[in-house]
Order: structure tokens, then sequence, then C-alpha cells
């Protein structure tokens, strides 16, 4: 027998027989070297690098770090197992197979598969990918945190119920204007020039106890309510009732505009103090003799001297600019005022206006008690003024107003039955209540899916013609609120048109693709990137049937232009859309609006029910979504429920995710069988925002303001909220993608994170998400977890602060922005 013949009975170990050898001394980039060498040639020998690559093992996702799915961020996986630790880009997978990188990315990672794991495929598709059908890649879909209510019930499904407005006007026979002490000729005109046949319940509790009575009151009813007309009439009543007696008793004509000053309503800022203005003047239609105006600054205080010199009988006036008249503007006499309303009263506080009205109050009792002994005073004005706080909410700082202005206060709401307000150990008022009519529901939305989902759900919104015609998305901060605006008003590229040449980077930073100036359906079309821009129609909206336009306010806007904004979102008969930060959330009456979409969740629940109720106002029907992230966020839907009469019961909460927002949004034709056609048309999406944000440095830097203005808006939620938007858990890296950004900006100052700690998107972040879970771990920098959320916490408390002293500043400085929030 040959020796070649020989048969050697060994049996060879699966691993080959190379054991692994141990790799010992030197430095760990030696070991390292060594083992990959190693490795190598075992491979090598095993044969797998002749021709096949060798099969990658799949990372656990769950033990693995997930910041590395994050946009522009190079792939780093660090595991136990050395075949899965590699520090190498992946293979560019397509997108809907047509994806290129563009020539001005500077980093595509995100469109990298990891792992298999974040391949989704299409059924028929092979399974390497190489393709019979489209291989759908997205980043956007991987990797999101799970929701904590997915398994909830589905509770819209009883929205649909008709529910009894409870802020509507009465319809019982017995409830006219006249039945509560008005005189005929005003409640004609009520009706026939402002078309109100019947009081609102507010109404009626509040003109019954004002028109035969001087008592201090305090009104608080829902919002829509109609309390503007439920302190305006009587007022408007007594005054008419004197100016009669006066002629009967011919002491004077009538009452006029020289006359005196009678009442004052105070309102927190400029635009409500219009509003009111102008349903004053409405109201005056009717007795012409009386006159009215308004002192809220944004013009001359020459023009408003002149107006005052004039004589006025009714003042509407924000408190700031008051008080400056009453200190230098001699011609104003307050000695005859009888009545001083406060409305909005919890804003009032909240702007910091007590000072103000302390110094006002006490002026007035001042020239009251001197005018009273100088036995000069006008016959039939009644001896005591009464002093009435109007508010949806009550607070703590309602209270202390209170205390301020009111003296044995008759406490007036729509439903005498219902239980006094009670303040919460947290000060919110238990009592306060939205709209039953109101539909509300939450969307839960992961971080990266924020941006898609949005123009998703305003997509459908406006998909039929009539079915809304306006709706107010309201989002935290000024800077968001320009980026989201240029984001709608803008043509997005479906695709990377290869041939365009590049924009180069000193091309000035206002011009964009759509610039040109043009006229459609009245409302100018403009460059929307440009500040003095608040409206334009927005193409990606806009359906082929009706042109959608998109508004912007925010207080960093002059007040001319905030002024022009609102009447034309107002005026517009089209769909439209006002992206708002809070400036738009109190006592606003924007006609017709039938949706509020709360982008970003309120920074405290009063504020949450003054932005629902924007809409269902006056008995018609509403609805309000709220987005929340996937995780702690949820748990605001308890504050939801309490919102409601039905709260104790819990239903007619509806609850959307993503998927069917984007479902809904994105698939226009209900035919396709694809059930992941949605995230080939989601990414698309995503990655033409990004494409346009790319474009031009002035986007990018757009959205790099809107980002960190966001996160930290996002810290002064209120402490009794902070459990529910916790900064600690935001998942910075993947919030990123929301604002068109393919990486977490550094050098970035978030409240809670030092700045480089989290030098990428995953890790400090992580670690300071950690905190909230109990990691015990200290993050980098040697700080534990506990400092780092008291750092918030006093970050917070800070920023707070600073905001609450530049009003003041910009009061003082006679920027006069009193409702500069943005
Ligand atoms: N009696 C009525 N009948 C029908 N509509 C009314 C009546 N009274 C007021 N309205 C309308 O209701 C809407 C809301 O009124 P108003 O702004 O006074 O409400 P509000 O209670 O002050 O709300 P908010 O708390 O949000 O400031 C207005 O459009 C107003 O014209």
């Amino acid at each position: 027998m040959a020796d070649d013949g020989m048969l050697l009975n060994f049996s060879i170990p699966e691993g080959g027989i190379l054991n692994k050898p141990k790799f010992k001394g030197g430095t760990w980039r030696d070991r390292l070297t060594a083992k990959k060498s190693a490795e190598h040639w075992h491979a090598k020998a095993t044969g797998r690098l002749a021709g096949e690559e060798a099969p990658r093992k799949v990372p656990d996702t769950k033990a693995t770090n997930t910041n590395r799915t994050e946009l522009g961020v190079r792939v780093k996986q660090i595991s136990k197992d050395p075949e899965l630790e590699y520090d190498r880009a992946p293979k560019r997978a397509r997108v809907s197979g047509e994806f290129k990188p563009s020539s001005g990315e500077k980093d595509d990672a995100d469109f990298r598969p990891q792992s298999n794991a974040n391949v989704t495929k299409k059924p028929g598709e092979k399974q390497d990918g190489s393709k019979s059908g489209k291989q759908i890649v997205s980043s956007l879909f991987t990797y999101n945190p799970v929701s904590t209510t997915k398994s909830l019930p589905k509770e819209d499904s009883t929205n649909d119920a008709p529910v009894e407005a409870t802020n509507a006007p009465l319809t019982s026979e017995l409830d006219t204007f006249t039945s509560l002490g008005i005189s005929t000729t005003l409640a004609a005109h009520l009706l026939k020039k402002m078309n109100l046949k019947a009081p609102t319940a507010i109404q009626k509790a509040a003109i019954t106890q004002l028109v035969k009575d001087d008592s201090d009151a305090y009104i608080q009813a829902e919002t829509g309510s109609g309390k503007t007309l439920a302190y305006l009439l009587p007022i408007v009543q007594r005054l008419m009732e004197l100016s009669a007696n006066m002629k009967k008793r011919k002491v004077d004509d009538a009452v006029q505009r020289s006359s005196g000053l009678f009442a004052i309503i105070l309102a927190p800022t400029r635009e409500l103090s219009k509003q009111i203005a102008l349903v004053l003047e409405q109201l005056l239609g009717c007795a012409h003799w009386l006159v009215a105006t308004t002192v809220i600054g944004g013009e001359k205080k020459k023009s408003e001297k002149a107006r005052l010199r004039k004589g006025i009988n009714i003042l509407v006036a924000t408190p700031g600019r008051l008080a400056d008249h009453l200190e230098h503007t001699q011609v104003l006499d307050v000695s005859n005022v009888r009545w001083l309303v406060l409305d909005e009263g919890d804003r009032l506080m909240e702007l910091g206006f007590e000072a103000e009205i302390q110094k006002i109050i006490g002026n007035l009792n001042n020239r009251m008690r001197a005018k009273k002994l100088s036995d000069s005073a006008i016959p039939g004005l009644p001896e005591k003024r009464t002093t009435v706080l109007c508010s949806a909410t009550m607070k703590m700082d309602v209270e202390r107003l209170g205390q301020i202005s009111l003296k044995d206060a008759v406490h007036i709401r729509s439903d005498p039955a219902e239980k006094d307000a009670q303040l919460g150990d947290d000060g919110a008022d238990q009592a306060f209540l939205a709209p039953a009519q109101l539909k509300q529901s939450y969307a839960v939305v992961a971080p990266k899916l924020r941006l898609v989902s949005l123009i998703s759900y305003l997509k459908r919104t406006f998909a039929r013609k009539g079915s809304v015609m306006k709706a107010i998305v309201f989002i935290s901060c000024a800077d968001s609120v320009d980026f989201h605006f240029d984001i709608l008003t803008s043509k997005l590229q479906d695709k990377e048109d290869k041939d365009k040449p590049k924009e180069p980077e000193t091309k000035p930073q206002e011009e964009s693709t759509d610039k040109k100036s043009s006229k459609k359906n009245g409302i100018t079309q403009a460059d929307p990137t440009k500040l003095a821009v608040t409206y334009a129609e927005s193409p990606i909206l806009t359906p082929k049937t009706h042109a959608v336009t998109t508004y912007r306010l925010h207080g960093s806007l002059p007040q001319s232009l905030r002024t022009a904004t609102l009447a034309h979102f107002t005026k517009n008969n089209e769909a439209s859309i006002l992206l708002a930060t809070d400036v738009a959330s109190r006592g606003l009456d924007l006609p017709n609006v039938d949706l509020v979409i709360e982008f970003d969740p309120a920074f405290a629940r009063e504020d949450h029910l003054h932005r629902i109720g924007r809409t269902a106002r006056a008995g018609r029907d509403g609805r309000a979504c709220i987005f929340l992230m996937p995780g702690c966020e949820e748990g605001y839907v308890d504050i939801l429920k309490s919102d409601r009469k039905d709260g104790e019961t819990g239903v007619h909460i509806g609850r959307q995710d993503a998927e069917e927002i984007l479902k809904k949004g994105l698939i226009t034709s209900g035919l396709t069988k694809d059930k992941t056609a949605y995230m080939d048309k989601a990414t698309d999406l995503q990655l033409a925002v990004e494409r346009w944000a790319l474009t031009s440095p002035a986007r990018s830097e757009s959205a790099r303001r809107a980002y960190q203005s966001h996160i930290r808006a996002y810290a002064t939620h209120i402490a009794a909220e902070r459990g529910y938007f916790d900064i600690k858990q935001l998942h910075l890296g993947h919030l990123a993608k929301a604002f068109a950004l393919r990486e977490r900006p550094s050098g970035m100052k978030v409240p809670g994170l030092r700045t480089g700690a989290g030098r990428e998107s995953g890790r400090g972040a992580a670690k300071v998400r950690g905190a909230g879970t109990g990691d015990a771990k200290a993050p980098a920098g040697g700080k534990s977890n506990a400092e780092l959320a008291a750092n918030d916490t006093e970050e917070a408390a800070k920023m707070r602060k600073a905001v609450r002293a530049r009003e003041k500043f910009m009061r003082a400085a006679g920027l006069a922005d009193e409702f500069n929030l943005g």
C-alpha cells in the first residue's frame, strides 16, 4: 500500500484544526492586529476568501448601541464576539432602487444597511437582496423606541358619537339676551349686526350678575365660551343706561366722549387687546356716542396721547403701556373709571405684569378718592368700582391676582352646579376642562419619524377640498417655526438633480429655488426663506384640486407683520395652516379652525388647554391631536384624559401611530398591496427634505438652529410635568433627523448634557438617557446622573428666569413686546 493511499482516521473539529490562539502581551493594538491576522489566515485555510465572503453574524440588535444607525455616524460596533466587530462602512444599499449619493452629502452612512436586521424585504425579493424586486433600506424605520401604549385598545371608535357642546349658545326659548337685563336696542343689534341670537351659559351667568350688581367678579369658563361678551355686554348696557338717565335728568345731553373714561379692559397681549377692541367696536355700533380706543404700544405714544386727548369712554390696554400713560400722560383722567376688567388673568401674571397691575389699581384708587372728595362726581355713576377677573384656567397666580384686585368677589361659572374650582397639589386647576365636543387624539411618533409624520398628517388632512379649512400647528420655539415653514413652503425635489451644478457656498443664503413671486388665489407667493414673508402656498401639501397656504407666527416677528399675518389667516377662506408658537395659544379667536396639532407638547397643562381651545369654539366641532414620542411622553395621555368631563371613563381619546399616519398620508391609492410602500415613500420624503437642507448653507444653519432651540425649549417643561418630558430620555441623535440633520450638531449645549460630552449622538446622549433608567454609571466627565439631572433642573430654571427677564427687559426698554414668547 502506497503511503499516499493511507487513510487517517482523524476527526476534525468544526472550527477547524487550528485552535484560536490566545494573544498576550504587547499593546491592545498589537493584540488586535495579531488576532485579525490569525483570523484572516484561518478563513483562507477554510476557503472562504477564495470566492465568497464569510457570513457575517447578525448582531443582536438589542445588545448593540442603537445610535450607530444615526445619519452620518460612521458605523462602529463593539461586541464581545470578534466576528461581530467591525469598523468600516458597510456597503451602500439602494433606497427604492434609485438613490445615488449626492455630491453635496458629507456622509451617507445612514443609508447603509448595518446588518441584515436593518433590511426590510418586500415579498418576492431574493434573500440576498440582489433583487427581483426593490430593496428598501431605511434607517428611518430601524431602532425606533417601542410604544408603551400600543397594546392599549383603540379608543377612537366611539369618537364619532355626537357629544353635546358645552360652550354653545343656549337653546331654550327662555334664554334670551333681554331676559338677562339687556335692553331691546342692544339685543336687536346683537341679533341683526352680530348674528348672536342667544347667550352662552357663561354670558347668562355673568350678565345677570353684572347688570344689576357692583360686586367684584371672577369669571371662569372654558375656552371659546364667549367670555369677552360676558363682561363687555354688561359694561355697554350700564353705560347706555347711564346715558339715558343723564338725558332724562337733563343734566347733559347724554354720555359723550368728553364725559370721561368709565371702563378699562386690560389684556396681556396686543393681539388680544385688538381683538377685544374689535368686538367692542361692533357692539358700540348701536351706541355711537360711546367711544372706545386702545393703548397697546407698537405705535407712537404721541398718536395714542392725541386720541386720549380727544376723549374716550372705554379703553382697552396692555398693562405696560397703560402704566406708562398713567405716569406720563396728564390728559388721561381715570377718576371716573367704574369698571376694570383683567382678561386672561393667569397670562397677565405669567408675563410678569403684577407690578404694573398694582400700580394701575393704586392709581385708580387714588384718583377716584380725590374725585369723590371734590364732590364733582357724575350723577348716576356707581359709587364703587367693579373689578372683573377673567380666566379660563385658575392657577396659584390667578389667586394672587385676585388678592391684589378683587374684594368679596362673586365666582361666576357656566354651570353654577359645578363644584368650585380647586387648586391641585401642583397648583393646577382641577375644575377646568376642554369643551366636551372637542375630539382629542394623540399620535405616537418616534423622534426620527416626526418630520415625515407631520407632513403626512397635513397631507392627509388637506387632501380633500373643504374637509378641513384651517389648522393650527403649535411648535415650541420661533426657530423651529421658521424651519418648518421653510420646508412646507419650498418645492422639495423628489430626486436629486445630478446635472444641476452644486450651489456655491458663497451664494446669498436667502436664495431658494422657488423664490419668484407670483400671485395665486389672491395670495402673494414669495421666497419663504425671507423673514418678511409670513405666508406662502405650500407645494408639498397642495393637492391638484385646491391650494393650501402655510402661515407662520411667532414673537420674533415685527408686530405689524404679526397683525397682518393673523388678519390674512383670518380672512383666507381657502385651506390654510398656521405654524405658531404659544403666541397664538391664548384668547385668540380665529374663525373656522377645525384642527389643532400640538406638534410639540405645551410646556404646561394650562397652555395645552388654551392651545386646543382655539378650535371647538362657541359650540362648533373641532379636533385636536398631540404628537408624543414613545416612552415616558406617552404618560401624558393621562393628562389628556383628565381634560375631559368623561375623563374617569377614559374614553374618546383616539390613538394613532406613525405607521398609520404615514400610510394614510403618503399612500394615496388604496390599491397598493405592498405593505411596506409607505416606508419607501417616507424615506424618499425624508431624503428630499435632507437634500433640500443640504443645498444651501442657510437652510442647514436654520435646521441646526431649530434643533438647538427645540432641545432648549424642551428643557423648560414645568417641573410637575418633567416626568413626561424628560430631557434625559430624549434621543438627541434620532431627533436630529426630524430636523433634516444627518447628525447631531457638535458642541451644542444641552441642559443636563455638557458640551462635548456626547461628541456623537450616541455616546454622551446615551449615558445621560441612562440617568432616567437608574443607570448608576457615572457619565463621561465623572459627573453622576443625579448631578446631571440636578444640572438640568437648574439649567431649565435659569432658562425660564432668563425668558422672564428678557420679556421684562423688552417691556422696560420700550421694545414693548409683551407677546414676545417665540
Ligand atoms: N352668544 C353667542 N352666540 C354665538 N356665538 C358667540 C356668542 N358669544 C360669543 N360667541 C362667539 O364665540 C367665539 C368665542 O368667544 P370669546 O373669544 O369671547 O371666547 P372666550 O371664552 O373668551 O375664549 P378664550 O378663553 O379662548 O379666550 C367668538 O367667535 C364669538 O363671536
